[in-house]
């Protein structure tokens, strides 16, 4: 079942790559004129290429900004640039000052084509007036191990930026925007995924400053004050197309498994509680199908999308599928015919080389063969190292798509 299990994840990955969704949309809109590429996100560059190869001399600039190590060579005519993810570093500055210096001067001939997907905040980004790239970067931090989510991470970035919360459009106009979305944030918030360079921002300063005070993160008075300067709510030159998302993902995860022979059912496509929390809940469907062949009768596939959060409040390592698997192993520990995998699209679960975690009933009995205790490595977000010494981690590498976390549970 565990080999199962990793052909619906990979199957269904596949199934999710940019290139076909973005080639599809294109011929579909049928453009004209001049056509200026950005594309920013983990996918940016094979949405990228797959844009430049149904297009062709209709592209006559574009850049790409994408994660370190998420680009695949050259593209005529596309300058490509890789940055720090999920905190900016100097080179997301740099590139996205090159990716606002090829959309200066447009008029309404021209067309931006815009291909965003996850990751694009921390990828594509000018702080607002006076506020440095390290005050961004400390802010960025601590948000992300506070166990806040993503639309309210973003609600504070798109107050601090430059081009997010539809301020890029503002800078393209009166050129048109075009952009192609990979949604990665739950409910598809245009607003939220990758902040919204090119959408009218549906949050407002007031709620920053709420989220702030929310998570306890201080900021000085000049921040304050640019935070207060607020984002626009209308733009009168986007038109934004989703081509992607986890509803699409759980969907097609899910025919899969019964074209395998599973009964198969999707639970939910927008789980985002804690990660561990989650895991326990997933394990105690586990046991259910079990022993009462509910909700859905042997041999059962119940998958599941979302975004979970971690309150990382240990040392160890780790990313949320990580922990999610292995809070669930520890509910099923012992049981037979049961398998849970659980991994980001995207293919890097947290800051670390794993896509996620695959457990079974023999997982915890595993790391205590190895002298430990799986509760002290949950303790201190450990879950990496737990999975690793149960040979229990699952690595994709970089995957080009991103539409959130995945999660089957098989029993036989
Ligand atoms: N040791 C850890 N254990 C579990 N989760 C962690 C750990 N360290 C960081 N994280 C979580 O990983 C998240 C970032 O993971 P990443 O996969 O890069 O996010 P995304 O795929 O959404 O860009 C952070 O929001 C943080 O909550
Ligand atoms: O870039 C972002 O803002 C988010 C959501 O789109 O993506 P990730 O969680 O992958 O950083
Ligand atoms: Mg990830």
């Amino acid at each position: 079942m565990r080999e199962d299990a990793l052909k619906i994840v990979n199957e269904t990955i596949k199934y999710l790559l940019p290139d076909s969704a973005v080639t599809k949309t294109l011929r579909e809109l049928n453009l004209s004129g001049n056509i200026i590429l950005v594309a920013i996100g983990k996918a940016a560059w094979r949405m990228a290429k797959a844009a430049k190869d149904t297009l062709g001399e209709k592209i006559t600039r574009g850049v790409v900004i994408t994660k370190y190590g998420h680009s695949e060579g050259e593209i005529d005519d596309i300058e490509i640039y890789e940055a720090a993810h999920p905190v900016p570093d100097e080179n997301t500055i740099r590139a996205t000052e090159r990716a606002l210096k090829i959309v200066q001067g447009l008029s309404t001939q021209d067309t931006v084509l815009f291909l965003v997907s996850g990751g694009g905040s921390a990828l594509f980004e000018k702080p607002k007036g006076n506020i440095s790239l390290q005050e961004i970067q400390q802010i960025t931090e601590k948000l992300l191990k506070s166990g806040a989510n993503i639309v309210e991470i973003n609600t504070i970035r798109k107050h601090l930026s430059d081009v997010k919360g539809g301020r890029f459009a503002q800078k393209v106009y009166p050129a048109r925007i075009i952009s192609l979305v990979l949604s990665d944030v739950l409910g598809d918030r245009l607003d939220s995924i990758a902040s919204g360079p090119a959408y009218p921002d549906m949050t407002t300063s007031e709620q920053a400053i709420d989220i702030l005070k929310k998570y306890n993160v201080v900021v000085p008075d000049n921040i304050l004050q640019e935070i207060m300067d607020e984002t626009p709510k209308e733009l009168k030159n986007v038109k934004t197309i989703i081509i992607g998302s986890v509803k699409i993902a759980c969907e097609k995860a899910s025919e899969i498994a019964s074209k395998m022979g599973y009964n198969s059912m999707i639970l939910t496509t927008s789980l985002d509680c804690e990660a561990k929390e989650a895991g326990r809940f997933i394990s105690s469907i586990a046991r259910e199908i079990l022993s009462n062949e509910r909700p859905i009768k042997r041999p059962s596939a119940v998958i599941l999308g979302g975004e979970t959060v971690v309150h990382v409040k240990g040392s160890g390592k780790g990313g949320r599928n990580q922990e999610l698997a292995f809070s669930a192993a520890i509910g099923i520990e012992g049981l037979k015919n049961v398998v849970i995998c659980s991994v980001g699209t995207d293919g890097t679960d947290g800051p670390t080389d794993a896509a996620g975690g695959i457990v079974d009933g023999e997982t915890c009995r595993k790391i205590r063969e190895n002298g430990f205790d799986p509760e002290e490595f949950l303790k201190n977000n450990d879950s990496y190292n737990a999975l690793r010494l149960a040979n229990s981690l699952v690595f994709t590498g970089p995957t080009g798509t991103n539409v959130n976390d995945l999660i089957v549970i098989l029993v036989g």
